[in-house]
């Protein structure tokens, strides 16, 4: 990026933070909430996590929200983004039984963020399903579909008149580490009970999506889309054969989601199909592993979301293999795919060990999703960067910086994006991780009885941005005391 022209965020751009329900509420088993698959998987192997702290508490977000909004506020946020815990509003999954208290909570916070004009931005799925559906076959069961669709109405009814902003789900791509044994549930079944899933999440939302649209969309003129880990694969070098095998990579884990509702005919890409129907057939299977989508389930998918949610952390470098059937298990989806990953010695690294930082991969990701799906419109709604305890977090301030100079350049370039959300407020619980990767704006002090949050150096650098809409480079704070800049003064700069 050498040219030195500055670009701005318009004055419409919306600028956030992020943060999901068992990585911050805590209050597990509090005024009645149900157990989630986490909860039951961390309880059961606390061996996974690595510093051996599970959600039980975590930030205290369940009592602390008020503290929340405040950070919020010192930031000078335009929105917050929050999922909800399926098992705190439905202990059993099912609506049999609603936990008034639960809903409560999210009223008072949805309540609090509106009265500092803080627009709430709702997940309504963030991997934390109630182990009480889990045993009746979770994600892989074609029943988690009406499941879901019964929940998310709960929530429609509940809250649709104050939130615009819905997500539907954080990352179906959950399919594949949650059924590779990898996260909870920690159920084993590579290439066989992910594809199930992914099938049952894609459809989920999509009956979310024709719900809104059907019953609340004219009355309250809100928004939903769906957040994809979308990280970018580029070609290792131009031999042709890596250009190939960057695109089948990006037709896994770029087309598999959004082909079937942002393609012309949807459903999905046809080399993935091929791809698996094939070693599917050599590995003995009659039928593909992959699950099909009768007419009617394409029809459904179609154009079911407003926005595409872009979760971009990283890139990878992609690099054709013949022999991936010696490297990565059968039948599994890195097999299905069958390519080499590896990252640049160059790209800074963060605390996370797939964590390096390559700007121009967001570029890339942008002008792609613009060419294969026609300009669709666009929220980037999780982007962080992990680091261990230190205020003084310059590693975190200077991912940011770059990765919105390149957004900048990717909006320039036509893309449409609504915002920006930052992984996240403050620090949290990092799934199997625990409290080891610190993503957060804000430190937590996880010993401490109140969960102390306390404002990084990138928190200021991050006040300044969304204030002035420009990313300066040398921009330092004069001190690293951050207060409340009252909404009219922020209008005005
Ligand atoms: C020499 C070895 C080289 C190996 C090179 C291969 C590395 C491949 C790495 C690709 C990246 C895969 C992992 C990506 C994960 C993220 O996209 C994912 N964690 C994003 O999920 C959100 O992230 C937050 C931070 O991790 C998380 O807290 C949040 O809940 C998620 O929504």
């Amino acid at each position: 990026w050498s040219d030195t022209r500055i670009r701005k965020f318009k004055k419409e751009f919306l600028f956030g933070v992020a943060t999901s329900a068992y990585q911050v509420e805590g209050a597990w088993d509090t005024d009645g909430k149900g157990e989630s698959i986490w909860d039951k998987y961390l309880h059961d192997h606390p061996e996974l996590i690595a510093d051996g702290r599970n959600g039980d508490i975590a930030c205290d977000s369940y009592h602390q929200y008020k503290r929340d909004v405040e950070m919020l506020r010192e930031l000078g946020v335009d929105h917050y983004r929050f999922s909800i815990s399926w098992p705190r509003v439905l202990p059993t999954g099912l609506t049999n039984d609603i936990n008034e208290k639960g809903l409560q909570y999210y009223d008072n916070l949805i309540n609090e963020l509106l009265k500092y004009g803080i627009e709430p931005m709702v997940t309504i799925y963030h991997f934390d399903l109630p182990q009480s559906l889990q045993e009746l076959g979770g994600w892989a069961s074609p029943l988690v579909v009406q499941w879901f669709e019964d929940y998310t109405r709960l929530l429609f009814d509940r809250y649709a008149d104050r939130v615009k902003f819905w997500i539907t789900i954080n990352q179906p791509s959950f399919c594949f580490e949650s059924y590779g044994g990898i996260t909870a549930p920690g159920i084993k079944s590579k290439g066989l009970g992910d594809y199930m899933c992914v099938k049952h999440v894609l459809l989920a939302h999509a009956k979310a999506y024709r719900l809104y649209e059907k019953e609340y969309k004219n009355k309250y003129k809100g928004s939903v889309g769906i957040s994809l880990s979308l990280n970018f694969g580029h070609p290792l070098n131009n031999k042709t054969e890596n250009q190939e095998a960057a695109e089948i990579f990006r037709d896994f884990t770029i087309g598999l989601y959004m082909n079937p509702i942002w393609s012309k005919y949807g459903d999905f890409p046809k080399t993935v199909r091929n791809r698996v129907m094939k070693k599917s057939k050599e590995q003995g299977y009659e039928k593909s592993r992959l699950p099909t989508l009768s007419s009617e389930e394409i029809k459904l998918l179609k154009g079911s979301a407003d926005f595409v949610g872009i979760n971009h952390y990283t890139s990878v470098f992609v690099e054709a293999r013949t022999d991936s059937d010696e490297i990565f298990e059968v039948p599994s989806l890195q097999d299905d795919i069958g390519v080499l990953l590896t990252q640049s010695d160059e790209w800074v690294s963060g605390k996370s060990s797939w964590l390096k930082s390559a700007p121009y991969g967001i570029y890339k990701l942008c002008l792609y999703l613009n060419e294969k799906y026609n300009y669709p419109q666009t929220f980037v709604t999780e982007q962080g960067w992990s680091t261990g305890t230190s205020l003084n977090d310059r590693s975190r301030v200077d991912y940011l910086r770059e990765y919105l100079i390149a957004l900048l350049f990717a909006i320039e370039d036509g893309t449409k994006v609504m915002g920006y959300t930052v992984w996240s407020l403050m620090d949290n619980v990092e799934w199997n991780a625990g409290t080891s990767e610190r993503f957060g704006l804000y430190e937590v002090d996880f010993e401490a009885e109140e969960k102390t949050r306390t404002a990084r150096l990138s928190a200021l650098v991050y006040k300044r941005i969304i204030q002035k809409r420009v990313v300066e480079k040398d921009w330092t704070p004069d001190s690293w005391k951050i207060s409340i800049t009252p909404r009219s003064e922020r209008d005005e700069l």
